[in-house]
């Protein structure tokens, strides 16, 4: 990677799929089995919050049997020894980069491991089920939802993802779809600031054209090849 001082990393499902974890729109994916309009957005969580709960707290209770691969410790790995500028930008709400140890990581989508109180709008940490509605542990009322963004909700911290982009010399995603925005449109972004794009999955992805360079096969394969 001469040449190469500053790093932006975009993961998505594919990633985390070697360790167990339903990606969307494979065969059989989590969007097979649910409507995303009935438990990804605010409009569901209003119309039916039990259904959005269970669906959730479901999700929550399996990513933590679940073990970080080598693709999320090839990051870890380059995430400690990088010398330069590196951000891990994930669209996962698991934090199997954190349990492989990886530091620089923004979760855009939010994550399974907060509650949000629609009350006093804390987030606090959070492993159980939410069906119960168990009470804030700050203001005590009992209106927590998932601490994750929804469809038609703004992502988390897209200055700094945007800044990040900006001074990059490395676009690198891998395991995405490139089927929901504004993370699809990344891999534009950084093109139009002439930095240099990789993408790595397992195969060819609706951006897969944007990118200066497309390698496809598992990500516990493609991710080590790549770092080392
Ligand atoms: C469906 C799509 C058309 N709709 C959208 O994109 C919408 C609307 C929209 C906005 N702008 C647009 C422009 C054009 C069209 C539509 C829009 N976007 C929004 O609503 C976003 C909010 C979207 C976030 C929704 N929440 C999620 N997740 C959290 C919850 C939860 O997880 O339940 S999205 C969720 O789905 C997406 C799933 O995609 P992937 O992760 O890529 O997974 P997928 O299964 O699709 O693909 C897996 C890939 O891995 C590969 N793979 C599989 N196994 C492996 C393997 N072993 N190794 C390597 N690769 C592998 C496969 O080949 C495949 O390619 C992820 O983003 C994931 O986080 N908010 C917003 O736009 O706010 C305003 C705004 C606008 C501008 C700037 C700021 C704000």
């Amino acid at each position: 990677m001469t040449g190469i001082r500053n790093i932006v990393v975009l993961t998505g499902a594919g990633i985390s799929a070697e360790s167990g974890i339903d990606t969307f729109r494979s065969e059989g994916g989590l969007w097979e089995q649910h409507r995303v309009e009935d438990v990804a957005t605010p409009e569901g969580f209003a119309r039916d919050p039990d259904l959005v709960l269970r669906f959730y707290d479901m999700r929550r209770e399996a990513i933590q049997t679940k073990l970080p691969n080598p693709a999320h410790q090839a990051l870890a790995r380059l995430d400690a020894a990088w010398k330069g500028e590196l951000l891990i930008v994930t669209q996962n709400v698991d934090d199997l980069h954190e349990r492989a140890g990886a530091r620089r990581v923004l979760h855009m989508h939010g994550t399974h491991l907060n509650a949000w109180c629609t009350a006093c709008d804390t987030r606090s940490p959070w492993t159980g089920p939410m069906i119960d509605r168990p009470p804030c542990p700050s203001c005590g009322a009992r209106a927590l939802r998932p601490d994750v963004v929804w469809f038609g909700e703004m992502p988390y911290e897209m200055d700094r993802i945007y800044g990040a982009i900006r001074q990059a010399d490395l676009f690198v995603s891998i395991g995405t779809s490139g089927a929901v925005y504004p993370a699809a449109g990344f891999v534009r972004d950084a093109r139009e600031l002439r930095v240099r794009t990789l993408e790595l999955n397992l195969e060819r992805s609706q951006g897969s054209h944007w990118f200066h360079e497309s390698r496809q096969g598992p990500a516990s394969r493609l991710v080590p090849e790549w770092v080392n």
